[in-house]
């Protein structure tokens, strides 16, 4: 069997799954695997899903890759049929040699790998052990707190991760950095992990790693073959906890901006944001600079990048958190508007 499945994946499209909670960093590994894959003269493809209406992390893409966007939901629930469909068309009408799936913050990695196994049955897909992407002072955080859903979903991302990189380890005391990667190993003892800061790892020796997936893959198509590996994941456990609406308390607003907004404004709008909103992210023209921005706000740290965006992009400000207040937040970022209008 292990010779045939050999034989075969020189056919296979491999398929990569970039899993993490939301603002860990997906985005800045995927940034890297990008500009790997293409120094070694090979052509990937991506697609990323975002709950949100639109898609910025795409900006940060090279603007040569094929990529697929999947927006307003999630593909591990609301829109997973459509994974399908794009896959396919990707692999089909651009044939790369590979494929990433950045998939939204939010979701449930097990039900990814289903939803990517579905696209099995039409495509020859090599799909690889899911790389989660954990925020280090975010799990610190949550560790201490055990807060609800959102530790239960962080949980089964790292629980699903075959390598775990321990990111943003520049967030946390340098002593926290052993308690974490105890933490992680306690959470899944047969993943590999990684500490890291903006996801620099050795990318050769990550994407080696190619021995679990067919576990899982196995069990995912329903063949669950008791290999030594794995008794790491108690999935029909997982799947019973974590149904498809596990993660409904996440949720989005979009704001598109109407003119600019002053920027040291916004940076205050910003630092102010209630706790609940843990992750922002939008592109903005300052009626104080002359340059286009993307700002991101992860667990609240914001940074801000000057852009110049590829195609015809809103001015647009995206904000995803545990039931926050929509209605204050729009309330807040149209009066900024106002005056930025008053102003001129
Ligand atoms: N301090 C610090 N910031 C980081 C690190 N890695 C990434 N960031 C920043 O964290 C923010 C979020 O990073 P992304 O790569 O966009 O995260 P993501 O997981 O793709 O986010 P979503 O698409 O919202 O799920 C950006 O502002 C990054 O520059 C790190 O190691 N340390």
């Amino acid at each position: 069997m292990e010779r045939d499945i050999d034989k075969e994946k020189s056919e296979m499209t491999p398929v990569y799954i970039l899993s993490g909670f939301l603002g860990s960093g997906k985005t800045t590994l995927l940034q890297r695997l990008i500009a790997y894959w293409k120094d070694l003269g090979l052509k990937p493809a991506v697609i990323m899903n975002e709950i949100g209406e639109v898609n910025l992390d795409g900006q940060l893409v090279d603007e040569e890759v094929p990529m697929a966007e999947m927006l307003g939901g999630c593909i591990c629930c609301t829109i997973r049929g459509d994974l399908s469909m794009q896959l396919y068309e990707l692999i089909k009408g651009d044939q790369p040699d590979l494929v990433v799936i950045e998939a939204t913050g939010a979701a449930n990695p097990m039900e990814i790998f289903d939803a990517v196994t579905e696209s099995s049955l039409y495509l020859k897909l090599d799909i690889r052990p899911m790389i989660t992407v954990v925020d280090a002072a975010h799990l610190a955080e949550l560790y201490s707190s055990q807060q609800g859903k959102t530790y239960r979903l962080m949980l089964d991302q790292i629980r699903c991760g075959s390598d775990l990189i321990l990111n943003k380890i520049d967030r946390i005391e340098p002593g926290q950095q052993q308690e974490m990667k105890d933490l992680l190993t306690r959470l899944n003892p047969f993943a590999r992990i990684i500490p890291a800061v903006k996801c620099e790892v050795d990318l050769p020796s990550l994407l080696e790693n190619g021995t679990r997936i067919e576990h899982v893959h196995d069990h995912v198509s329903g063949k669950e073959e008791d290999h030594d590996l794995p008794k790491k994941h108690d999935h029909h456990h997982d799947h019973d906890v974590h149904s498809h609406a596990s993660h409904e308390h996440v949720t989005v607003y979009t704001h598109y901006f109407s003119g600019p907004v002053d920027s040291v404004e916004f940076e205050q709008f910003i630092k102010d944001l209630p706790r609940e909103i843990y992750r922002g992210k939008g592109i903005l023209q300052f009626s104080d600079t002359s340059s286009r921005f993307l700002f991101q706000y992860a667990y609240r740290e914001a940074d801000y990048l000057k852009i110049t965006p590829q195609g015809d992009v809103p001015n647009v400000a995206v904000f995803i958190g545990e039931h926050f207040d929509k209605v204050a937040l729009a309330k807040q970022l149209k009066a900024m508007e106002k005056e930025a209008g008053q102003s001129d």
